[in-house]
């Protein structure tokens, strides 16, 4: 048996189409969804990533707004750029490329951006917002990684309601933020957050129902960790040398799919549904700020 697609390339393509008709109704309004982007040296997978969002954002019709500051930049530097993107009417929603490089305060420069125009969902007030409203839907950013892994598996016709997750890793793009939308009482799952000082984590890992792989670390999850037809999400992404190039490696074993029951693939996974929903918020900011509301 081998393991069916949670296909994110073409479900990104799909909300892509769904968000072109809604900067449409924009424009109609006069409004144009912005997408800025900041951008702290030079490394060429951020550089790579920004391209990509700046890409997205020509194709369904968002303009973008890029600031990249040279890897020297000081806090100062940083955080007068965020000043400009929160007073700038033409940037709508906007992110700060992480990481950051080494010697800068990245809450300090989170904080600063204005909760309104978070395109990323990982400002304090929009992650706090997250934590007050478990029983509703929150119409405020949502964390990109986490949304987009929830709409992959719905969009797949996979209810979580009483499944048991195992998230492996804490960061807080997504280890510590999806199980705020796990629990939500329109998705009802059940939630263990394992990571590096988890005793056993093979054994948490066997027993689930769904596995979210976010540690960063290369193939950690091999077939004898996987229950027979559990959904596993490959969200990891570590680069790796290969001879004169480098290759993208994800959490999971791509021999997983002979035991699990559904797989994300790496690239092509949860990658592009994190763009996806990184347009979605800003399209839904700028709806927001032109007075236009989810319910309506
Ligand atoms: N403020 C901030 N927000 C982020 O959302 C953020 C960040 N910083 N820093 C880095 C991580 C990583 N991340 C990815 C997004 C898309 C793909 C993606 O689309 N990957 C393609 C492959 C792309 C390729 O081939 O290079 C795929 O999976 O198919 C991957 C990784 C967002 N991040």
């Amino acid at each position: 048996m081998t393991a069916q697609t949670l296909d994110g390339k073409a479900t990104a393509a799909a909300i892509k189409d769904e968000l072109t008709v809604r900067v449409r109704a924009l424009a109609e309004r006069g409004v144009t969804p912005g997408l800025g982007t900041v951008l702290v040296g030079d490394d060429p997978g951020s550089h790579a990533y920004v391209g990509g969002k700046h890409r997205d954002c020509a194709q369904v019709g968002i303009a973008s707004i890029r600031v990249d500051l040279p890897g020297d930049a000081t806090q100062a530097d940083i955080e007068a750029a965020i000043e400009r993107l929160n007073a700038d009417p033409a940037c709508t929603g906007y992110i700060v490329q992480l990481p950051l490089p080494r010697g800068i305060d990245t809450n300090a420069v989170l904080e600063k951006i204005d909760p309104a125009k978070d395109a990323d969902g990982l400002h304090p007030t929009n992650l706090g917002r997250l934590v007050l409203r478990v029983a509703e839907a929150v119409d405020s950013p949502l964390p990109c990684t986490p949304a987009g892994i929830l709409e992959l598996v719905r969009r797949h016709g996979l209810d979580l309601a009483g499944k048991d997750v195992v998230v492996l890793g804490r960061g807080t793009t997504v280890g510590r933020s999806i199980g705020l939308l796990l629990t939500r009482k329109d998705v009802n799952a059940t939630v263990t957050l394992t990571h590096t000082g988890t005793r056993d984590v093979a054994r948490h890992l066997r027993e689930a129902d769904v596995i979210v792989a976010a540690a960063g670390v290369p193939r950690f999850v091999t077939t004898d960790m996987v229950k027979p037809g559990a959904i596993v999400l490959d969200v990891g992404v570590s680069r790796i040398v290969d001879g004169d190039r480098t290759r993208l490696v994800g959490d999971v074993d791509p021999a997983v799919a002979e035991v699990a029951g559904w797989l994300s693939p790496n690239p092509g996974g949860v990658g592009p549904m994190t763009r996806a929903m990184l347009l979605a918020n800003v399209v839904g900011a700028a709806e927001r700020a032109a007075g236009i509301h989810a319910s309506d």
